[in-house]
């Protein structure tokens, strides 16, 4: 009976379609400050600066394309005769983008969400301060997306995924945001085997039996192959 696999992707595998990543040189945590545009307190304070930063990511996002390790994947979900879960921090659509299906535990930019009711509805390219809820039309309306502070989404389904899988792989995330830092030891001590794609050595490398070094686009290929 072929495996049950489990990958995580971080913002590296989009990296090289041309969306920036976040602590890289030149990320976007170098030009924003998280506690201002990624926090709830932040969307409080100043919801105008926060939807120009999504806004901006968002109109990024559309025009990008899916790279080679994003195809690999949705090849490997396709063909691999046992159940392959994506788990992605990310929230463009690049792995749709590519033919796969994905979980996306800290929420997409292509959704926007009434903090008054809960309705989420397809996002408009730009957001502004007290966008109307379609459902409930409180000026309600916020991106899609889990900030600092958040809980994020599909953590019992995550659970239970990493609890059941045979592989673990972790592509272009540098372990330093919780609870996605701590799916490999969940994993492991689940019986599960470990594996690193990174193009540089991340926090967490050390949690993992395996490692493949380089740029995803390149070594995620070679790893499904
Ligand atoms: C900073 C950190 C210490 N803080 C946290 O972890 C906090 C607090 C916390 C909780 N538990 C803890 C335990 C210990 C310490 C702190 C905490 N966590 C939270 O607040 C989370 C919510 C966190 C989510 C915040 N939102 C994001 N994103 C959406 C926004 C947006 O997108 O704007 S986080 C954001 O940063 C995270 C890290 O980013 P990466 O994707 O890894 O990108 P990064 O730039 O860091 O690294 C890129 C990597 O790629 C590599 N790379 C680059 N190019 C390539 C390339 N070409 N190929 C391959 N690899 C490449 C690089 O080498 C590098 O390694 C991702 O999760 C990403 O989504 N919520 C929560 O904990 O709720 C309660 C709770 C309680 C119980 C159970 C569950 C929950």
């Amino acid at each position: 009976m072929a495996g049950k696999i489990v990958v995580l992707t971080g913002a590296g595998i989009s990296a090289e379609s041309g969306l920036g990543t976040f602590r890289d040189e030149g990320g976007l945590w170098a030009k924003h400050r998280i506690e201002d545009v990624a926090t709830p307190e932040g969307f409080a304070r100043d919801p105008a600066l926060v939807h120009r930063f999504y806004n901006a990511r968002r109109i990024q996002a559309a025009e990008a394309l899916p790279n080679a390790a994003h195809e690999a994947l949705a090849r490997l979900q396709r063909d691999w005769p046992g159940e392959v879960v994506i788990v992605t921090q990310n929230v463009d659509g690049l792995h749709e983008k590519a033919g796969a299906t994905a979980i996306h535990m800290h929420g997409e930019l292509s959704s926007a969400l009434c903090y008054r009711c809960g309705h989420r509805w397809p996002s408009p390219p730009e957001m502004a301060p007290g966008e109307p809820c379609p459902a409930c039309h409180a000026r309600a309306g916020r991106p899609d997306i889990v900030w600092f502070g958040e809980m994020p989404y599909h953590m019992d389904e995550i659970a239970d995924h990493l609890q059941t899988c045979d592989l673990f792989a972790s592509i272009g995330t540098s372990g330093q945001v919780y609870p996605a830092a701590g799916f490999v030891q969940e994993a492991a001590y689940a019986g599960a085997r470990t594996i690193e794609l990174n193009l540089a050595d991340s926090e967490i490398s050390r949690a993992f039996e395996d490692h493949r070094v380089g740029p995803a686009s390149r070594v995620v290929p070679q790893w499904v192959a």
